[in-house]
């Protein structure tokens, strides 16, 4: 039995080397979920201005500061129109939330707490303290300041932020471009209307799913039969696309139409590695090919998709310049679990969150890589290391949550 390569190596050889892709200029309409290139400074202060915070009357808070107290309105502020005189000793301008405070004032009577006095007056009903209901001129920013770092996602905040920041278009990462090849002859699209002994290609759609969850765009090569010639076209067409990541599917294994990685190297891929120390996903490929990363999953659709998760994920984080992170959590066995073999298994189990805070993961019975339908069920992977020895409910574990 040949050795296996332990998860961990696997993932350091798919990220050794990889460099963040260029960056792009691209309008805040298009920007959610793009990963920021350099950092974003503040375009203008804001509030621009001294603003006022509530609807009422813009005041000198020492003609407020006891009571009685009555002033002469002056004049209007409405929120995008300033008033362009000056508040003097005794006077007021009748103010909205969002309008710049005017000259001389220093204060805003809220109208709840004024009344208007038959002669016109403005009669104070309580004191103002300085400074009252003003939001000061940069309070939330100044311009120039760094508000949003190279390397963040931009997210709904950060996409309010930036337009608050007076920024049209941000430089960001451009898309990863992730190439996909279905390989095998029992492939058949979605819909098709196809004999019992042929396999509905699946994966492509979760390998699309979560390239553009990322960040990056799928680039579809379709399916491909078993046939040598016919997906070296495919790998060549990967190239000229310009992808920085091909995603094979299928025919990484041992049997007579397993050629993927023989194929691959004839096209130039000098293979990292094949074959990893993971259930499921062991007879993933990993391989360069010029500036592309290759990486040949498992046909089988839960293996393809945590290899995916596993491997993927990261690569294309990589690309887009973030940072490595460990996802994994804590969590308390639900079921019993076996002793391990020598493959580090990712097993697919329900996630409960119990009210004092307690995670409890329990696996399936059933975890045949073919079956999609507890993929799509379970909260989560259970993690089980090499060699585990069997382990009781209520055991600690590490799991992964799924997407
Ligand atoms: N003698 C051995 N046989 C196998 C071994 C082994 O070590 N020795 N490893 C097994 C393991 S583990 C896995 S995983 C599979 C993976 O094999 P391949 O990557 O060569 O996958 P295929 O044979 O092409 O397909 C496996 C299975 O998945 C279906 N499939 C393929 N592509 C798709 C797709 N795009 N969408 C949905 N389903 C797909 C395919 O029809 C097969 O049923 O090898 C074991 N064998
Ligand atoms: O690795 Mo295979 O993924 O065990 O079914």
């Amino acid at each position: 039995m040949s050795a296996l390569l332990p998860v961990a190596e696997a993932l350091a050889r798919v990220l050794a080397d990889v460099e963040p892709v260029e960056s792009d200029t691209v309008s805040l309409a298009e920007a959610f979920g793009r990963v920021l290139a350099t950092p974003l400074a503040a375009k203008r202060t804001q509030p621009p201005f001294d603003v006022s915070a509530m609807d009422g009357y813009a005041v000198r808070a020492a003609d407020v500061a006891t009571l009685p107290a009555e002033l002469a309105v002056i004049g209007a502020a409405p929120a995008g129109h300033a008033f362009a005189g000056r508040v003097e000793a005794g006077q007021a301008v009748r103010i909205f939330t969002g309008a710049a405070l005017p000259e001389g004032a220093d204060s805003i009577l809220l109208q709840e707490d004024a009344s208007i006095a038959e002669d016109g007056a403005l009669v104070a009903k309580e004191v103002v303290r300085p400074r009252q209901h003003v939001r000061a001129r940069g309070l939330d920013f100044v311009e120039g300041r760094v508000m949003v770092d190279a390397g963040t996602r931009l997210g709904m905040r950060q996409m309010t932020l930036a337009a608050a920041m007076n920024h049209a278009a941000v430089p960001v990462r451009r898309e990863p471009r992730v190439a996909i090849i279905a390989t095998g002859d029992e492939l058949v699209p979605p819909g098709a209307d196809a004999p019992p002994d042929r396999i509905v290609a699946s994966n492509t759609f979760g390998i699309e799913a979560l390239v553009r969850s990322l960040g990056g765009l799928p680039i579809d090569l379709g399916i491909v039969p078993d046939d040598r010639s016919a997906f070296a076209a495919a790998v060549d067409r990967a190239v000229l696309e310009g992808a920085d990541i091909l995603v094979t599917l299928g025919g990484a294994s041992v049997g007579d139409h397993d050629f993927a990685q023989e194929v691959l190297a004839s096209r130039g891929m000098t293979l990292g590695f094949w074959k990893i120390a993971m259930r499921p996903g062991k007879p993933l490929i990993f391989g360069r090919l010029g500036p592309m990363r290759v990486l040949g999953l498992p046909g089988n659709p839960v293996s393809s998709l945590v290899c995916a998760l596993l491997f993927l994920r990261p690569l294309i984080e990589a690309l887009l310049g973030l940072p490595p992170i460990d996802r994994t959590e804590t969590a308390e066995l639900g079921a019993p679990m076996q002793a391990n073999d020598r493959r580090q298994d990712y097993v697919r189990a329900t996630l409960s969150e119990e009210p004092d805070g307690r995670r409890i993961a329990t696996a399936f019975a059933r975890q045949d890589s073919s079956m999609l339908s507890t993929f799509a069920e379970a909260g989560c992977l259970i993690i089980r290391e090499p060699f585990a020895p069997p382990a009781a409910i209520g055991a600690a574990c590490r799991i992964l949550r799924l997407p």
